[in-house]
């Protein structure tokens, strides 16, 4: 990408080592999930420490459109489920967890439920969604082409039953079906046909908050889940940190060898970011968890890593930029699916990381980091948070960098800028 279309934004160097605390807002991905339960449960509920950011917003705009009372309170989000309600657009934005798991709660609709996006969301695999409601007796009209802009038109029920798909792209297509499952009349069977799905964590989670909800689930068997027909349970709820947002502020301590804490760390959790822990222990960082505070200190020393990240691929990015900095070889591997993301980060990483001198070759299912001696220059986001997030982390480091369109970290954080200026002065952020 050589165009530059967004404002500017000079990324702060660390003048000495990091020494923050930083509160993250709740994980997107279980908001989300927590939103679209409530909405499909038997009574209303509370969803406690939300994320309230771009795609959590396009989350509620959605299930608000879908006829769901959805309203900001004290304490977080309250949800009043109604019946689903048809005729109705709604704005994915680049959110793939309202992109792939609003089409199944619409399918319940009587009436067409048109879905959109910004325009790089129309390059998101979809395909494999829309064919399964297919499958499972629901009307779609996609034009034949497998992304947006297509048409859920339901009939009030959807009939359900077996499904095989190929999930090898993205395991939201898994988890998009079994979040509406158990409102399906027979309730739902997904089997898995393909590559190995990646991210098995978030359908860990998916799978840990229906049966938080008394949904019977069954993944007793490998790539096959069944959800059987019933009420899902509303409860209130509380969300997590968003570990995977802690990702660039750890790596600050890394980085700058100096010293960040993130309080509510959760003992047990399944968000991928949870491995953060051993990756970043790997890279040469000390990691503690003390209660529920976890704290990594740097230690001057940042080593290229080998790992296979197909589980965890949104750490991708903020590990690239560390593995950009490292002092021996990396190697990103089991990745692939990273090129249907929020744009093809593969190919993305390469390309900024290069621009700035650095040595990155992609390879069939991910990146080759070899250490090399980074300059300044624009690095560009691709309306994707977390390449902003990289910039921003390689920035700590390498003067003279700037990050386009640094306002695209809002998909996932209200104000990352105004973190990041805490982080630097030592603040606890918010
Ligand atoms: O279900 C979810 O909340 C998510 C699943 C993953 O998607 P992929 O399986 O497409 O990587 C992950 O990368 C994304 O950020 C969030
Ligand atoms: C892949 C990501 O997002 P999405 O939920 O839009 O797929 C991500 O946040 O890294």
């Amino acid at each position: 990408m050589t165009e530059t279309s967004a404002p500017l934004w000079p990324a702060p160097t660390a003048a000495a080592p990091v020494d923050a605390t930083v509160a993250l807002p709740g994980s997107k991905s279980i908001t989300n999930r927590a939103l679209i339960l409530a909405a499909l449960a038997d009574g209303p509920s509370l969803v406690r420490h939300p994320l309230l950011a771009r795609d959590t917003r396009l989350m509620i705009d959605a299930l608000r459109a879908l006829g769901t009372g959805v309203d900001l309170v004290a304490d977080g989000v309250s949800v009043a489920p109604a019946p689903v309600r048809g005729d109705v657009s709604i704005d994915t934005g680049l959110a793939g967890t309202v992109m792939r798991f609003v089409p199944p709660v619409a399918a319940l609709a009587a009436g067409a439920v048109r879905f959109d996006g910004d325009p790089q969301a129309r390059l998101r695999p979809m395909g494999t969604v829309l064919d399964a409601l297919r499958a499972l007796g629901v009307t779609v009209d996609d034009g034949g082409r497998g992304v947006l802009p297509f048409i859920v038109a339901g009939t009030g029920a959807v009939p359900g039953g077996d499904v095989t798909i190929d999930a090898s792209a993205s395991s939201q297509f898994v988890s998009g079906l079994l979040l509406a499952g158990a409102r399906y009349d027979k309730g739902l069977t997904v089997h898995h046909d393909g590559k190995p799905v990646p991210s098995q964590p978030h359908i860990d989670m998916t799978v840990a908050m229906l049966r938080e909800r008394g949904v019977e689930v069954d993944d007793s068997a490998a790539n096959t889940w069944r959800v059987e027909p019933g009420a899902v349970r509303a409860i209130d709820c509380v969300v997590e940190p968003d570990l995977s947002n802690a990702a660039p502020f750890l790596a600050a301590a890394v980085l700058t060898g100096g010293t960040v804490r993130v309080p509510r760390w959760p003992s047990s959790t399944t968000q991928p970011g949870a491995h953060l822990r051993d990756l970043l222990t790997r890279v040469g960082a000390a990691v503690s968890l003390d209660g529920d505070v976890l704290t990594v200190r740097g230690t001057g020393t940042v080593l290229g890593l080998d790992a296979d990240l197909h589980d965890v691929g949104e750490l991708t990015p903020v590990l690239a930029a560390l593995a950009a900095v490292a002092s021996s070889p990396s190697h990103l591997r089991g990745i692939a699916h990273l090129r249907g993301h929020e744009t093809d980060r593969l190919a993305a990483l390469a390309a900024e990381i290069n621009g700035l001198g650095g040595s990155v070759t992609e390879t069939a299912d991910g990146l080759d980091i070899a250490p090399a001696p980074l300059h300044g220059g624009v690095f560009h986001s691709y309306a994707d948070h977390r390449m902003a997030q990289a910039g921003a982390v390689l920035g700590l480091v390498v003067p003279g960098i700037e990050v386009e369109d640094i306002a695209t970290t809002s998909k996932t954080l209200a104000d990352f800028p105004g973190m990041w200026a805490d982080l630097l002065h030592g603040e606890p952020a918010a």
